[in-house]
């Protein structure tokens, strides 16, 4: 079976407001999977659902085959959850939360002390194995939280936006410390606001919109749903208005807007043609050092496809 996760027609109400409203997906095992989705859409409030943290008011979650809501300690045994930004006791050491985590799910003393050598390591807090996490910052605290969450060698990981509130260097040290536990073969299913992180990390993605799928699949599948995309042009010499104009009516090319010496294009058409395009764009005179599709492709299907869920 090549399915690690699957929820079959989840729903959720509060009182009468449905906040999660008929989702369903698979998360297939080794995937590294973004739910994505704007802010109210539903995605903390199903995950919550997956790691039996909430109850369906109806639909199933199947892990591994075995339904969360039936068996939950069976279902969650191959599971590590990090929900919400978690708040370990402050008097408390990593080594000692290790400790006491393992114990819930009844590993030997034996195993705990050799599981948390390797995973402090993993998430790079070895030094701070026996400093008290009160004193940790907000980045110490969330690989904290992320190795609570790998004491039982989870094959699935469950993450709730794990870069939230990090400053640059403590979000690029996560994703590299994700983007090795996937390598080794942890499948990861994380919501994220941050589309260049979700294009980075994840080989599948779910969007959901106001309690709904609008759409799943493969990266590339989704980024492929609109086929314009963001060119920027960089080059040394300025262009005048009479090349903008000529470049503007290249074929392929939507619209195209000038910030200090670069511009940006909003372009249709195959690969063939964009190399086309940059011919006609050296052709006419702009001494161009890079030419590149920007980071905003997929952030456009994303606002499409939500803007066009409303
Ligand atoms: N316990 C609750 N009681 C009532 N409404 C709730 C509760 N939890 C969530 N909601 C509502 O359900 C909707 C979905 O919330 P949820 O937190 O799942 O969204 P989200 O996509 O995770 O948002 P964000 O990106 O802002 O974290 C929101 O409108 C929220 O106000």
């Amino acid at each position: 079976m090549n399915a690690m996760l699957e929820t079959v027609n989840l729903v959720k109400y509060f009182n009468d407001f449905c906040a999660v409203n008929d989702i369903s997906f698979t998360v297939k095992k080794g995937s590294f999977t973004g739910l994505l989705g704007p802010n109210g859409s539903g995605k903390s409030t199903t995950l919550k659902m997956l790691c039996n943290l909430s109850s369906p008011t109806s639909g199933e979650v199947y892990i591994n085959g075995i339904d969360v809501c039936k068996d939950a300690p069976h279902a969650l045994s191959t599971v590590g959850c990090v929900i919400e930004t978690p708040e370990a006791y402050p008097y408390i050491t990593p080594t000692e939360l290790l400790h006491y985590v393992g114990k819930l799910f009844c590993m030997s003393k034996t195993a705990i002390t050799a599981e948390t050598k390797i995973i402090l390591d993993k998430v790079g807090i070895t030094e701070y194995a026996d400093k008290k996490i009160g004193k940790f910052s907000k980045g110490m605290k969330q690989r904290v939280a992320l190795a609570q969450a790998l004491i039982n060698e989870p094959e699935l990981l469950i993450l709730d936006e794990p870069s939230s509130g990090l400053d640059p260097k403590g979000m690029s040290d996560m994703r590299t410390i994700l983007k090795s536990l996937n390598d080794d073969g942890t499948t990861i299913l994380m919501s994220s606001h941050m589309l260049h992180e979700v294009e980075e990390l994840c080989n599948n993605v779910v969007i959901i919109s106001q309690g709904r799928v609008i759409e799943s699949g493969d990266l590339e599948f989704v980024k492929s749903l609109t086929k314009k995309i963001c060119l920027t042009v960089k080059s040394s010499n300025n262009p005048d208005a009479e090349m903008l104009s000529k470049i503007s009516s290249l074929s392929g090319v939507k619209s195209i807007s000038l910030h200090d010496n670069s511009v940006s294009l909003s372009f249709e058409g195959s690969i063939s043609d964009r190399a086309y395009l940059l011919r006609e764009i050296l052709n006419l005179g702009l001494d161009v050092y890079d030419f590149s599709e920007s980071s905003t492709a997929f952030e456009q299907v994303f606002l499409k496809l939500t803007e066009e869920s409303k």
